[in-house]
């Protein structure tokens, strides 16, 4: 199958790749030219599903759509849906991660809660009135200063007690294996496996 990965972020490109295998041939949109969807949704899942149509109706191929945020208790759930562009500009992940940890100055360890979710969204056509639907989480906190090197975005302050390190120090099979967007590409490729018509 070939799948256009309705996603300009380099980050989630390098783990969708790696996580969806063999069976399916994922292109970047960037190799189309596909230039970034408006993220007009209110919530992750109609933000990935308008990125899949986007990309679907730009390619003619079947699109896979992530949106994804970092959602933290103490803040009512911001950065959220507005994660990339945090700080005001988007995709700066050093200055939205200056912010987070601005904005979280001064409160405990004990009241830093925090989750990483993404929203997958496949659809076969840019009008598929049933798109797949899939939802990873992933539970932690937000640490007080940066630690580790691997990963993207907000991981370097992202603390996972399952793992008792920050998401940048996880090895990206570990993190691959256990995060929001493993989790969520699992439950995606059980629906797949269970959607006739589809092949992989
Ligand atoms: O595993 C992750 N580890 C760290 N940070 C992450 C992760 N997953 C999403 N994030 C953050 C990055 C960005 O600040 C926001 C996604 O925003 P989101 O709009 O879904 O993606 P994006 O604009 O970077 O690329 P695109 O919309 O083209 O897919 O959440
Ligand atoms: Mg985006």
């Amino acid at each position: 199958m070939r799948l256009v990965l309705a996603s300009s972020n380099a980050g989630k490109l390098a783990e969708l790749r790696d996580l969806l295998g063999e069976g399916i041939t994922l292109h970047a949109q960037s190799e189309f030219g596909v230039t970034d969807a408006e993220e007009t949704g209110l919530s992750f899942i109609e933000n990935a599903i308008l990125k899949a149509r986007h990309a679907a109706r730009a390619t003619g191929l079947p699109a896979l759509g992530d949106d994804s945020g970092l959602c933290v208790d103490a803040l009512g759930g911001a950065p959220g849906l507005y994660s990339a562009r945090y700080a005001g500009r988007h995709g700066d992940s050093d200055a939205n991660i200056d912010r987070l940890l601005r904005e979280l100055e001064g409160i405990p360890d004990a009241d830093r809660s925090a989750r990483f979710v993404c929203v997958l969204a496949l659809v076969r056509h840019p009008e598929d009135p049933l798109p797949l639907i899939a939802e990873g989480r992933w539970e932690g906190r937000i640490l007080q200063a940066r630690r580790g090197q691997h990963g993207f975005g907000y991981d370097p302050v992202f603390f996972s007690p399952a793992h008792g390190c920050s998401a940048a120090e996880l090895p990206p099979d570990i993190k691959n294996r256990d995060s929001h967007r493993g989790r969520a590409l699992k439950a995606l490729r059980t629906l797949l496996a269970n959607t006739p018509g589809i092949d992989t």
